[in-house]
């Protein structure tokens, strides 16, 4: 079985790395071929259910004895490093590297190295800086590479210099202040962590008594002649779904830091609407190595101390380490363009059944275990691919981890228009070293070895039916008897035995049968787990949207319910001052109706008083026609003394 040729498009180079065992008399279920590129792994004998052997491939298998820089040099990290240097000029190619295995097999050791061995983040980092040496840039205050670097970030993020940063970190807290990537502004430079006189409050890691082995002198890798490099790290974990900061310091800062870590969003930005980054990290301007390796000791204290605690040596989390390496023109104008070389050291997979986990670490082993599943299923699809001409879509968007892992894998939706212009990119090249110990635990190994393997073949071991073997003891039986001279017919004999490999071949086939139909089983409940899993994540995912929904419908009636209030009162004092208005108008009508009655009054009294002084004239002409009977001096007398007095009198007379 030859692994299959790697096409274009798929994600991964697998290398498999075995760890020595410290386990003693343990009986040993991995085996590695002379070609160093299968294994074979056999149930232990205790295990009556699975008879198979089965036989994986990978791009190359390091046994027990490979060391340190022997993986380093054999699993094509130096091409990475290769692509994201970019001598060509170009912008160089992003490069992964991953660690997968079950816990305790040695992912960590190999990715982050020992108290006195490097793992390969130390090693590439050293061949990085050693690269670049002459050519990359010291970010020091009032050069102009710091707001360069700031202006050309996509990612939203604060750029500090590893000076302030660690002086920040370990220091008194004074230099607080970074690049943000939209807002520039000048940073004084602290270099406390290299002067004696700063006073540290938390013990800064020194690079003196970080190990020194493996170098990589020897190895060496081109860089860009025409242009200077800047070398910016930032660290961040992937712990129950969410992606923290690991060099943000709120895990070490404060008591308990794990509530106040900010999570981050994976998603698009202005200034990189084609592919996501992790938007708002804390990156680190490295001008020498001896700073990138104290950057990195503080992202994984941060990672220990901000982890669960209950577990202090097992990584709880997936651990992110970036190194963009940003590079312009020489003449330091221009802007920076790069590429990233992503190392990551993934939780290890544990069955919460083993594992004495309650509570939320239970919790947390179960997220773990979720995202490596999926991680399983996209690295099983890219297999699948491989062997099959039907080319399925990886489904890496089912939790952060594989769409951490996977997104730049493939050309960007833009990149087609992209293509035509500089800012092209190629999808990552990626490596991924499964870790295994090939006397653990046989169930949790395999399981990986049968995601992670680019290729598999079962096989049943033949085993000598009963009937083969009593008929091939009677052939030989009926040859002794033919020798005897017996007439016996041949024929018969020898179609005997052809049923009799019939029968075992059958056999043989059924037996291969069981062993697919166990894997099948075993595919189909792993596919219910995911589409259990799936359907938990819809159920959540749901419950959002009903959430917000909800909080949307009652923001939408609490406006509603104000301008309605609103509405009401306008209109209640509409009312209120049209009421009065009518008030008004009514008090006026009944004062004009007063007026009206008034003079109504007044035409009646002048009517009775009209009428009375035509009485009174009349009288007076009667008054007048009596004096004129009467004599004149009398009638002059009557009338000077009674003119106006005798009607009344006359009217009280009558
Ligand atoms: N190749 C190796 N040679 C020597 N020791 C090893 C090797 N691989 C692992 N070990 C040792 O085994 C122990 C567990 O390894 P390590 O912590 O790397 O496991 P891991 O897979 O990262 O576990 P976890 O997922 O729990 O973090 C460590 O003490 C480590 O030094």
């Amino acid at each position: 079985m030859e692994p299959p040729p790697k096409p274009s498009n798929s994600l991964f180079e697998v290398y498999l790395r075995l760890r020595p065992s410290n386990a003693v008399g343990a009986e040993r279920f991995l085996d590695v071929q002379d070609d160093g590129t299968h294994i074979t792994i056999k149930p232990p004998p205790t295990d009556h259910r699975k008879r198979a052997v089965e036989k994986f491939a990978f791009t190359q298998v390091f046994e027990e004895h490979a060391k340190q820089l022997d993986i380093f040099k054999g699993t094509g990290v130096v091409p990475l490093i290769e692509g994201v240097l970019a001598a060509d000029g170009s912008h160089g190619r992003d490069g992964l590297l991953a660690t997968l295995g079950v816990t305790g097999s040695g992912k960590s050791h190999t990715i982050l190295g020992t108290k006195s061995q490097r793992g390969l983040t130390q090693m590439a980092l050293g061949l990085l800086f050693q690269s670049t040496e002459s050519q990359i840039v010291q970010p020091t205050y009032g050069s102009n590479a710091v707001p360069s670097l700031a202006a050309t970030d996509a990612s939203e993020a604060q750029l500090f210099t590893a000076s302030a940063f660690l002086d920040s970190h370990y220091g008194d807290n004074q230099s607080e202040r970074g690049f943000n990537s939209r807002a520039q502004t000048p940073m004084p430079e602290y270099s406390s962590f290299i002067g004696p006189t700063t006073t540290r409050s938390r013990n800064i890691p020194r690079p003196s008594a970080l190990p020194q082995t493996p170098s990589v002198q020897e190895v060496e890798v081109p860089a860009d002649p025409n242009a200077e490099y800047a070398i910016v790290i930032s660290m961040y974990e992937v712990y129950n779904d969410r992606i923290f900061d690991l060099l943000s310091g709120s895990g070490t800062n404060s008591k308990n830091g794990q509530q106040k870590r900010r999570a981050l969003l994976f998603k698009s930005t202005e200034q990189s609407p084609d592919r996501k980054v992790v938007a708002g990290l804390r990156k680190i301007i490295c001008g020498s190595l001896d700073e990138a390796l104290m950057v990195l000791e503080t992202g994984l204290h941060e990672r220990r101390v901000a982890g669960t605690g209950s577990n202090a040596v097992s990584s709880r989390s997936h651990g992110f380490f970036c190194v963009e390496v940003k590079k312009r023109d020489r003449s330091g104008r221009g802007s920076w363009r790069g590429s990233t070389l992503t190392i990551v050291d993934l939780a290890g997979s544990e069955r919460a059944r083993n594992a004495k986990t309650a509570g939320a670490t239970l919790a947390e082993a179960g997220k773990i275990n979720e995202s490596l599943m999926y991680l399983g299923q996209c690295m099983q699809m890219q297999n699948d691919n491989q062997e099959g001409n039907k080319q399925n879509i990886v489904p890496f968007r089912q939790c952060k981890l594989t769409e951490l892992l996977f997104s730049n894998s493939f050309p960007s939706a833009t990149s087609h228009h992209h293509q035509q212009n500089s800012s092209h990119r190629n999808p990552q090249k990626a490596i991924m070293i499964v870790t295994a110990d090939p006397v653990g635990d046989f169930n949790a190994t395999s399981q990986i070895l049968r995601y992670s393997a680019l290729a598999r073949e079962i096989t049943v071991p033949r085993i000598p039916s009963v009937s083969s073997t009593i008929l091939s003891g009677t052939t030989a039986g009926g040859k002794s008897t033919l020798s005897s001279g017996r007439s016996s017919p041949t024929v018969s004999w020898e179609e005997l035995e052809q049923a009799t490999q019939e029968v075992a071949r059958l056999t043989e086939e059924a037996d291969i049968l069981a062993m697919q139909l166990d894997d099948e089983r075993e595919r189909r409940l792993h596919a219910e787990e995911c589409w259990r899993a799936a359907e938990e994540r819809m159920t959540a995912l749901e419950q959002e949207i009903r959430d917000e929904c909800f909080a949307e419908m009652e923001e939408r009636m609490d406006a509603e319910r104000r301008r309605w209030k609103g509405a009401w009162d306008e209109e209640a004092d509409r009312a209120d001052e049209h009421f009065d208005r009518k008030i008004e108008v009514l008090v006026k009508g009944i004062e004009v109706h007063e007026d009206e009655e008034g003079e109504a009054e007044g035409e009646v009294r002048v009517d009775e008083l009209e009428r009375e002084n035509e009485g009174l004239k009349r009288k007076l002409e009667l008054l007048e026609r009596e004096v004129q009977g009467r004599s004149p001096s009398k009638k002059q007398r009557i009338l000077g003394k009674k003119k106006w007095s005798v009607p009344d009198e006359n009217l009280d007379s009558e």
